[in-house]
């Protein structure tokens, strides 16, 4: 049977979250113990947890700060990187060392040679060309057998790593240790076939890869979210109630960061720091539109066109984080190469006229929406600059082009209502094919209607705020996230204790 042109869907998808397989029965081991709470608090130090982020910005950066969460609460935690992804957060370490906590890098070389790939190039945001990334993926993949070899040496009592890697999973097992990982809920919403995730839609290349990931998951003792349980309760029960996982909900884990790790957001954000903020502080309050599609969208030339005639027109200033297009006239190996481009005279044009702001590269974006300038945010819903937004009590317009990014709008604009989405083109899925370009005088309106002083934006302006309240409550003491963190260390240090006990009595 055909799939309906539209349907609803109600099933599990990619999120970030941390799924934790436990190989022996926990809860059957607590009973038999019978801990007190007490004792569980006695084992807090002597856990290392292993931390292994996925080299894609949207990955590494929440896992990094994750990582540092544990840290925190008194864990010892590693993280394991490479030579280029180390500069983006080790200031961070750093601060975190010098104030008491035990954290450190463990940091391998990346086989740029081997995979072919130019020195330098350690992290999807920075592949050239498409050809450049599956390199990249390709070199990533070849780290498995030194990060296994790692993990052997080290034996945490815990393996924290990306989704991605399923096959941390086995090491995990191999050791009798936890391993956590990252993955995705549900809600009812209405979705497109087309704005389904391939992996979904169809079996494609990747299923098998798919399969193993949904595999690794199934063995799962519980999750942990980078959200709080706030935001998706019924996602999160619904997900409970199906699977029979646990979840803990730990976020939003940017509101961890401190001033200055905002301001990092990788190191390459410092030199577009200034600039943004130095242009930001001459605006209004609430006068500002924050455009950015992530760390890895690429638009056509004629998408980019629409794009910036419709932020020329709109009422409202703008900051465009405007991402490289990719070149009509390939080389000589026929290898797609990218470059930035915009319309002519148009960075001329705005520099007279101070209307907008275009970073080629990379800006300290949480830093950017917390400033009282800005008044929106139009994205490509990619899960962290969800949150970010969120956190920032800011409405947005939602653009999706690819992954689970469809999921996430729908939750912003049918299930919280904080934002509209671009166009009404329901089938528009990658934003590379011309078949799906996005008119000016769409991007316009959708602007219009999150920015302007219509009731519908006034309501979604407060819902925005209220929902960034809510987030702050969660991770404060006593909140929901913050007892999550508190209850999955318990669970953690309570493993341990189980497992090494249960060893000596047999
Ligand atoms: O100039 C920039 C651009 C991005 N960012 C940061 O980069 C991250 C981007 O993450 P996200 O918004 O999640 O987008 P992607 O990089 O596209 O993320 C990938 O990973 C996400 C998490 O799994 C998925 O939700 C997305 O679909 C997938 O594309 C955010 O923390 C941003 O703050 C910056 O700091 N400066």
């Amino acid at each position: 049977m055909g799939w309906p042109s539209k349907l609803k869907i109600l099933s599990v998808y990619p999120r970030k979250f941390l799924s934790l397989s436990l190989s022996l029965s926990f809860q059957l081991l607590l009973h038999y113990h019978n801990l007190s709470s007490a004792s569980i608090q006695d084992m807090g130090s002597q856990i290392h947890v292993m931390f292994l982020p996925y080299m894609a910005p949207g990955h590494m950066m929440p896992m990094v700060d994750i990582a540092r969460l544990f840290a925190a609460q008194g864990i010892r935690v590693t993280i394991i990187t490479t030579t280029m992804n180390a500069i983006g957060f080790k200031n961070s370490i750093e601060r975190d060392v010098e104030s008491g906590r035990n954290i450190s890098l463990e940091i391998l070389r990346f086989p740029s040679a081997e995979a072919g790939l130019p020195e330098g190039c350690e992290n999807l945001s920075s592949a050239p060309t498409p050809e450049a990334t599956i390199k990249l993926i390709h070199g990533i993949e070849l780290l498995e057998p030194q990060i296994k070899i790692l993990f052997r040496e080290r034996r945490p009592d815990c393996i924290a790593s990306d989704y991605i890697f399923w096959w941390t999973i086995d090491v995990a097992t191999e050791l009798g240790i936890p391993r956590l990982a990252f993955s995705g809920l549900p809600d009812q919403v209405e979705i497109t076939r087309s704005q389904l995730p391939d992996l979904v839609k169809r079996r494609t290349e990747f299923s098998e890869f798919f399969d193993k990931l949904k595999e690794a998951e199934r063995k799962s003792f519980g999750l942990l979210m980078n959200s709080f349980y706030g935001l998706e309760s019924a996602y999160s029960d619904h997900f409970t109630k199906v699977t029979g996982i646990k979840a803990w909900h730990l976020g939003p884990v940017n509101l961890f960061r401190s001033v200055d790790d905002k301001a990092l957001g990788g190191d390459k954000a410092t030199i577009s720091e200034q600039r943004c903020l130095r242009w930001l502080d001459s605006k209004e309050p609430n006068s500002v539109l924050y455009v950015c599609f992530g760390s890895t969208a690429r638009f056509s030339k004629a998408q980019i066109l629409e794009i910036g005639n419709a932020l020329e027109d709109s009422s409202y200033s703008f900051i465009w984080v405007v991402g490289k297009v990719l070149k009509e006239d390939n080389n000589e190996d026929h290898q797609q190469q990218e470059e930035w481009w915009l319309p002519e005279g148009y960075e001329e044009k705005l520099k007279e006229n101070g209307k907008g702001l275009v970073i080629k590269g990379w800006v300290p974006q949480v830093l950017i929406l917390h400033h009282p300038a800005i008044g929106g945010f139009l994205t490509h819903c990619g899960w962290n600059s969800i949150l970010e937004g969120l956190c920032a009590g800011l409405p947005m317009v939602t653009w999706p082009i690819f992954a689970e990014q469809f999921y996430n709008e729908k939750l912003v604009t049918q299930v919280l209502k904080f934002g509209e989405p671009v166009g009404n083109k329901t089938w528009r899925v990658w934003a590379t094919e011309d078949s799906t370009l996005i008119s000016r005088s769409e991007i316009e309106n959708a602007i219009r209607r999150v920015m302007g002083d219509e009731n519908e934006a006034k309501e979604m302006r407060k819902r925005a705020r209220r929902l960034a309240e809510w987030a702050k409550m969660a991770v404060e003491e006593g909140g929901s996230s913050y007892n999550d963190m508190k209850s999955l260390i318990e669970d953690i240090r309570m493993f341990k204790r189980l497992t090494e006990k249960t060893t000596k009595e047999s």
